[in-house]
């Protein structure tokens, strides 16, 4: 039997980095997790044991280390860019190097109405991601963020479904709409200020969520992204997905007491999952 490779890449999952940028006494801080994967001529390792064309995941790891040391890391996207453009350059037979980024929030605390020079509170569990692909096409960038926790309490119903043999849902005009945002984005000037951005696009997905009535998850995820594509011509195209995390009436009719649109069982499991990408019409 002959068999051949159709795909393969490997490389570095979740280097751990905490930066700090110094300036006198002021200090930003920026903590990530940085994966790293090569695609190119390495077909001979896994074919024929050899060895020589493979850029070892443990060298990755210190290139993430030694380029933060020399380039520094202004901005996640610009940290990955400098990575994935190392790993394209220095290596011929490298045909792509994606580099993706988790960064972990931290806030500066403050005290009497002052930013804090160096004292941080962590920022849950949002974090805001990058990804980087170097390739024969240049260097391709989106950015993005995660775990964006919202919930609201009324504003929020799912009527008119499609009925069959096997619905038991009820319509409803008044539940709690609760997901955790990962949306991603798509940049068109590469050299954008990808903070600003961010900044702009997060305030927008939660000025929709809160102010408008949601008929579906579906409708106001698409709302989001409208809204976000008028405010921010830079931005090409936005994927957002949105799980529904249930809170469900509880049945407290058995123990007769009525429940009075109040007392909610929260049902981390089965979710809903809803996700779509929407862009610009050309
Ligand atoms: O907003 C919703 N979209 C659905 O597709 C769906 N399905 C479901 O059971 N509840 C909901 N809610």
């Amino acid at each position: 039997m002959s068999i051949k490779i159709t795909e393969q890449s490997y490389g570095k999952a979740r280097v751990c980095l905490s930066y700090i940028k110094r300036n006198e006494n002021r200090h930003d801080f920026v903590q990530l997790t940085a994966n790293v994967a090569l695609a190119g001529d390495f077909n001979v390792a896994y074919s024929a044991g050899d060895n020589s064309p493979v850029i070892p995941t443990d060298t990755m790891k210190n290139t993430v280390y030694a380029i933060a040391r020399k380039q520094g890391v202004d901005s996640i996207e610009a940290f990955a860019r400098n990575l994935a453009s190392h790993f394209y350059d220095s290596f011929e037979h490298v045909s792509t190097a994606t580099i993706s980024i988790e960064e972990s929030l931290w806030n500066r605390i403050e005290i009497d109405s002052n930013k804090h020079d160096h004292a941080f509170v962590g920022g849950g569990s949002e974090q805001n991601t990058c990804t980087a692909t170097a390739s024969a096409e240049g260097v391709q960038l989106s950015s993005g963020l995660k775990g964006l926790q919202v919930l609201k309490t009324t504003q929020s119903g799912f009527e008119g479904f499609l009925q069959d043999d096997f619905t038991t849902l009820k319509p409803t005009d008044d539940r709690i709409f609760a997901t955790t945002i990962t949306a991603d984005w798509t940049c068109q000037k590469p050299e954008g200020d990808w903070s600003k951005t961010r900044t702009k696009i997060r305030q927008m997905l939660l000025d929709v969520f809160a102010t408008q009535y949601s008929p579906s998850v579906q409708k106001t995820l698409y709302e989001m992204a409208d809204a976000v594509l008028a405010a921010c011509p830079e931005i090409g195209q936005i994927s957002l997905n949105m799980p529904n995390q249930h809170h469900l009436l509880a049945d407290i009719e058995k123990l007769s007491l009525q429940n009075e649109n109040d007392i909610f069982v929260p049902t981390p499991e089965p979710f809903g999952v809803i996700s779509a990408t929407i862009s610009r019409e050309v």
